[in-house]
């Protein structure tokens, strides 16, 4: 009753809710004694052993497990998340308050990521609810392809029909592809008026995906129009700044396509390099204070997400502004039960603990910024017009006059004057999108997107964070953003590869998270969070020991579990149960089937043993100088979604060497494992439980649980084609499994 009598104008923007979260803390504290009093036991008996060799490995593995435990408790402890409403903003504010958004979408190759889906993307941004004159979209080409930008010429006179017709019915889903896919058909009571327009809609965009489908088919000729004569005999990787104004000053937002120069002599810093130029020229051009980035394949699938936005904006819940807000990432026409595990449905405890401490991570997409905090500001500097001087924003931002004019307003907070129509200021812009730019100023370093890591959202996030900002994550219904998984195994391995690879090379790196936590404003908790996801791929090492271990002991006859008849035996059982009841309990209360906490559960060892393993050498090999990994973008898949295909679920393989640990692992642990059998089947049949006991039955267990994690694998060594591990890998794999195995028994007369 109370609400209703309260002026609409003081409710709040965005509530903050707590979760009740005593049972997970009291389980996870559970486990944490088990896992210590592991250790302790381990200590204590180690002068016992025979073997000391695998009972020293399995302590140092275990000691990182729980190092590793007690990081993700620090994660998860305190959970909280936020609900803002956009309707209360409509009350409250009026849309003239609105700030201005620019909003940046890359893309970088249309092979790999096919136009259609770009365009989407862009449509769906084109068309959310929010003053049009007030947006500026920005779309970044690294592929330098005049079929990008033939698509987006088309899109933009599509949208000016588009965009009405979504404002006009209220359309709830704004990327066509996914609005007028099969299911969604005309509804009996839908007026007449309606099914016109929504008919017409349709052609068009079955027009606008013709030409596009069309001119990417055939090579692309750019001699008959002189708008596209710039793209004639350029090379994407060595080919000057293109920048276009497709479309101003019209009943839409502005409509700008980039091709930053690029020079073979020149790091571009691959996706970061390219948020940068992105900055500086929506810097020079529009200079909105919120920016809004988007990956070229997450479409925006609420309306209303700006405005969620812009509830969080405007409504700081703490004494202090957030620095960033992130929305996070969901997928459309994810696989049925998830069976590469890569769709990060378990998150969602991270994140929600996250934003009890100082908040989400970036997470690369997704995510609006305030353009001063991209800008270098700490949350406490306050600069006075009159204290910032062009002249000395030289060394910071650049020669650009343009630029080191529209930054001062920035860093001052000045309100924005008229400003000029972007197609005036195409110099200035080209200008600052040149390869050599950023030589001698602080972009890439303190400002901007940061470079030195393929990880670049958590780096850039981290330093924000470093510098004591907070931030925030918000799950509006139905989601603000929905994007492409990698669709096959392998492109999910190269992608959790580059994260591992990327996230390791941010500890190495002049960012580390304690000396920020020491020299900045890192929480400390915060830092340890940080800890937890930038170690992924330093977490191969003791996976894959600890994967060796049963078969190494079966193979040899030691032990490095407690044995069936010893007390201690029930702690490592009880490890093993309570752990996976619990993660089967967390993932059920998010509504997970059987099914894929499963996948997660098994996919997570093979993708430790394989990408992660793959990315820690990397970085291995980076600091000794040998080589520097790329920026593999993932394949986008446009997937048509009629019923559910099984063969797209399945596992496929190529060459790459990537999967190899895994089939060593494997195969020794299959090996270990008829071992052992033909060595039960030797002893009589009255000694047969004395025999278990002697062999080890922990370890026999271990070498199932493997076996069982790497259940896909073992199908791929009798499948054929490309569903099936290539020979040539199975081989390799073989010689060293062999050798592991040689090496068990000559350790065996130590
Ligand atoms: O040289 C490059 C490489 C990539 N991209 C763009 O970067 C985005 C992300 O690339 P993608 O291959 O889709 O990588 P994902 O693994 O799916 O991306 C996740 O991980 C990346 C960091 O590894 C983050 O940058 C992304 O935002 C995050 O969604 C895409 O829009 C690309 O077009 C560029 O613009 N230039
Ligand atoms: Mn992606």
């Amino acid at each position: 009753m109370a609400k209703d009598t309260q002026d609409s104008t003081s409710l709040p923007l965005q509530e903050n809710f707590v979760h009740d979260n005593k049972t997970s803390r009291a389980i996870e504290l559970l486990i944490l004694s088990l896992l210590s009093s592991m250790l302790i036991y381990r200590v204590v008996f180690l002068k016992d052993q025979n073997h000391y060799l695998p009972w020293l490995l399995a302590f140092l593995c275990e000691s990182w497990f729980t190092f590793i435990w007690v990081l993700g408790m620090c994660i998860k402890w305190n959970q909280c998340s936020i609900k803002t409403y956009p309707d209360r903003l409509l009350k409250r504010a009026n849309e003239y308050e609105f700030p201005m958004i620019d909003i940046f979408v890359t893309t970088a190759d249309p092979i790999l990521e096919p136009c259609i889906i770009t365009m989407n993307t862009v449509l769906s941004l084109l068309a959310v609810d929010y003053p049009t004159d007030k947006l500026a979209l920005y779309l970044s080409d690294d592929g330098c392809s005049p079929v990008t930008y033939y698509s987006l010429v088309e899109t933009a006179k599509f949208a000016k029909l588009w965009i009405p017709f979504c404002k006009t019915y209220n359309i709830q889903v704004r990327a066509p592809f996914r609005y007028f896919s099969s299911n969604s058909t005309l509804l009996e009571d839908d007026s007449l008026e309606f099914r016109h327009e929504w008919k017409k809609m349709k052609n068009e965009y079955g027009d606008l995906y013709k030409k596009i489908e069309l001119a990417a088919e055939r090579p692309f000729t750019c001699e008959r129009d002189p708008d596209f004569a710039v793209f004639c005999d350029v090379q994407r990787s060595d080919h000057p700044a293109i920048i276009k104004v497709v479309s101003e000053n019209t009943n839409l937002p502005h409509v700008i396509y980039i091709s930053r120069e690029k020079n073979p002599k020149h790091h571009h810093h691959y996706k970061a390099g390219a948020m940068n130029i992105l900055t500086r020229v929506s810097g020079v051009m529009t200079n909105a204070p919120l920016m809004l980035n988007v990956d070229c394949d997450m479409y925006a699938n609420n309306p209303q997400t700006f405005l969620h936005a812009l509830c969080m904006v405007f409504d700081d819940k703490n004494d202090q502004e957030c620095g960033f807000f992130q929305f996070p990432q969901a997928f459309y026409d994810g696989l049925k039960d998830d069976p590469f595990g890569n769709q990060l449905a378990n998150f969602y405890y991270l994140i929600n603990g996250l934003s009890a401490i100082q908040g989400s991570f970036y997470g690369g997409s997704n995510c609006f910024h305030r353009r001063k905090v991209i800008y270098g500001l700490s949350p406490n500097d306050e600069i006075k017009t009159e204290n910032v001087r062009i002249e000395d924003l030289h060394e910071v931002f650049g020669k650009s006059f343009e630029l080191r004019e529209s930054a001062a307003h920035i860093l001052s907070g000045a309100k924005l004057e008229n400003r000029k129509s972007p197609s005036s200021l195409i110099e200035a812009a080209i200008h600052v999108a040149g390869c050599s730019y950023e030589y001698g100023t602080d972009w890439g370093k303190k400002v901007g997107w940061l470079y030195g890591s393929l990880a670049e959202d958590i780096l850039t996030g981290l330093g924000i964070h470093g510098r004591g900002w907070r931030s925030v994550v918000c799950l509006p219904h139905p989601f603000a953003f929905l994007g492409c998984a990698p669709s096959t195994f392998p492109s999910s391995l190269a992608q959790q590869k580059r994260w591992a690879n990327g996230l390791l090379e941010i500890l190495v790196s002049d960012k580390n998270p304690i000396l920020l936590t020491i020299k900045g404003n890192l929480w400390f908790r915060q830092a340890l969070a940080y800890y937890w996801i930038c170690l992924w791929g330093a977490r191969s090492i003791p996976e894959l020991c600890y994967a060796f271990l049963p078969a190494y002991c079966i193979i040899t006859g030691s032990h490095f579990l407690p044995k069936v008849n010893d007390g201690a035996f029930i702690i490592a059982m009880g490890i093993v149960i309570i752990y996976n009841v619990y993660v089967l309990w967390e993932c059920k209360r998010l509504g997970v089937s059987l099914r894929m906490w499963w996948n997660l559960q098994t996919m997570a060892r093979v993708t430790t043993l394989t990408a992660w393993l793959f990315g820690f050498l990397s970085v291995v090999l980076k600091l000794m100088g040998l080589s520097n990994a790329a920026f593999e973008v993932t394949k986008k898949e446009h997937k048509s979604n009629d019923g559910d295909d099984k063969d797209v679920c399945m596992f496929t393989y190529d060459k790459s060497p990537i999967i190899m640990p895994g089939v060593v692992v494997l195969l020794v642990n299959m090996t270990a494992l008829v071992n052992g059998v033909l060595r039960l089947l030797k002893v009589g049949h009255n000694e047969i439980w004395m025999g278990m006991l002697g062999l080890g039955l922990g370890e026999m267990l271990c070498s199932v649980w493997v076996l069982l994690c790497f259940w896909e694998f073992l199908k791929g060594l009798f499948r054929s084609g490309i569903y099936g591990i290539p020979s040539s890998t199975i081989w390799k794999s073989g010689v060293l499994a062999l050798l592991f195995v040689h090496l068990c028994r000559r350790s065996q007369s130590f």
